[in-house]
């Protein structure tokens, strides 16, 4: 394998007594669209500004192409940040902005020119060229904004909530067109966002924190399928999650006794200890419901208590016997044929091999 193009070795930060983050160890490689999320204060900006320069860490190292970043200023990197606060020219219309770093660069007029509104016209503002700055609306501005950090096609982009000024159907838009640039350029993005669908949507890889550390790191598949503790299973959402102790161990899999009943889910080696505590996870999406009683390992008969509707997919919310909430997320035609109203009884069952226990709580 090359080497990656960004290493953080053992990376802390202090702001006085306070640690935003702490001990991160991670690589990204070139070429690659690598996500940061997690809840708010979590760390996520501070790591997007110490690749930037924005700040130095307090210990450990950040190299890019091998080279010690610590103290390298951030008009000295190929690295540039586009943030919510977006620091355009107030003076100066969108395509004066986004021609600015070329000019600085001592590319001709023509030239600059056809560039800034070539990534204009990409970014769907062509229309706005000449407009001065302060006349866009704030999702206008942001697409301003990266058009002018991408004309630079610099080797590595760093995104702080990109999107976030945008509308729903302009969000889906905009990350279509950013993915497709992403691959055709080869630029390494690093992009953080509050929005699961959207680091979901576009990763290679999710990086998950939580209070300055990395939780996972992972392909959203991987992410969603096998997460590697309580927290990313609780943050990732439409997990069903259950805990109780090991009764059994075969082979393949473990018994679990649970409040809810006997479940038998995978389970890494460390899990596989008969009287441990243990806690596994069914993704939502993979629990099947029928009105008649399943054959299987994995049943539980439950009430349904609320659905909730995005897009032609459901949610159902639904609870067991003791009390505890299960999700199911299923096509809204399969629900139509299903024909369910609310305190209905309905089984719901899942395969072995798509409950994992948990590596750590
Ligand atoms: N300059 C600073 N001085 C003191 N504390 C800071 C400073 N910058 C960040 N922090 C603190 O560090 C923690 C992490 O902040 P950071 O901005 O990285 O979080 P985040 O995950 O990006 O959050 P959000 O999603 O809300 O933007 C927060 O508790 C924040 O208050």
């Amino acid at each position: 394998m090359t080497e990656p193009l960004v290493t953080f070795r053992n990376v802390k930060k202090h702001f006085g007594s306070f640690v935003a983050v702490r001990d991160m160890e991670l690589d990204i490689h070139a070429g690659e669209f690598l996500a940061i999320m997690g809840s708010s204060g979590c760390g996520k900006t501070t790591t997007l500004r110490m690749l930037a320069g924005l700040e130095a860490p307090t210990s450990g190292e950040i190299r890019i192409g091998g080279e010690l970043m610590n103290e390298v200023k951030p008009h000295e990197r190929d690295t540039p940040l586009v943030w919510q606060s977006l620091a355009l020219f107030p003076f100066l219309s969108a395509r004066e902005n986004v021609e600015f770093g070329l000019k600085m660069r001592g590319v001709s007029k023509e030239e600059r020119k056809r560039r800034a509104l070539e990534w204009l016209d990409r970014m769907e503002i062509g229309e706005f060229a000449e407009r001065n700055i302060t006349t866009l609306s704030g999702g206008q501005k942001q697409r301003v904004a990266l058009a002018r950090s991408l004309v630079m096609e610099p080797k590595m982009l760093l995104l702080d909530e990109p999107l976030s000024a945008l509308d729903a159907n302009l969000v889906i838009r905009m990350q279509a067109v950013l993915t497709r640039l992403q691959k055709e350029l080869g630029i390494t993005f690093v992009y953080v966002t509050h929005s699961q669908s959207e680091a979901f949507a576009m990763a290679d890889r999710v990086v998950i924190m939580s209070q300055g550390e990395i939780a996972q790191v992972g392909s959203p598949k991987d992410i969603y399928r096998a997460p590697a503790n309580r927290f990313v299973a609780e943050f990732v959402g439409r997990n069903n999650i259950l805990s109780g102790s090991v009764v059994s161990l075969d082979s393949e899999a473990v018994t679990i006794s649970t409040p809810s009943g006997t479940f038998v889910a995978t389970a890494p080696e460390t899990a596989r200890i008969v009287g441990s505590d243990a806690t596994f996870v069914v993704s939502a999406d993979l629990v099947s419901v029928s009105r008649e009683e399943p054959t299987g390992e994995n049943r539980i008969l439950c009430t349904l208590i609320s659905e909730e509707f995005v897009g032609s997919m459901v949610t159902l919310f639904l609870e067991s016997a003791d009390g505890h909430e299960f999700k199911v997320q299923m096509q809204e035609r399969d629900l139509i044929e299903l024909d369910l109203h609310g305190d209905d009884q309905i089984w719901l069952s899942w395969a072995v091999q798509n409950a994992h226990v948990l590596d750590r709580e």
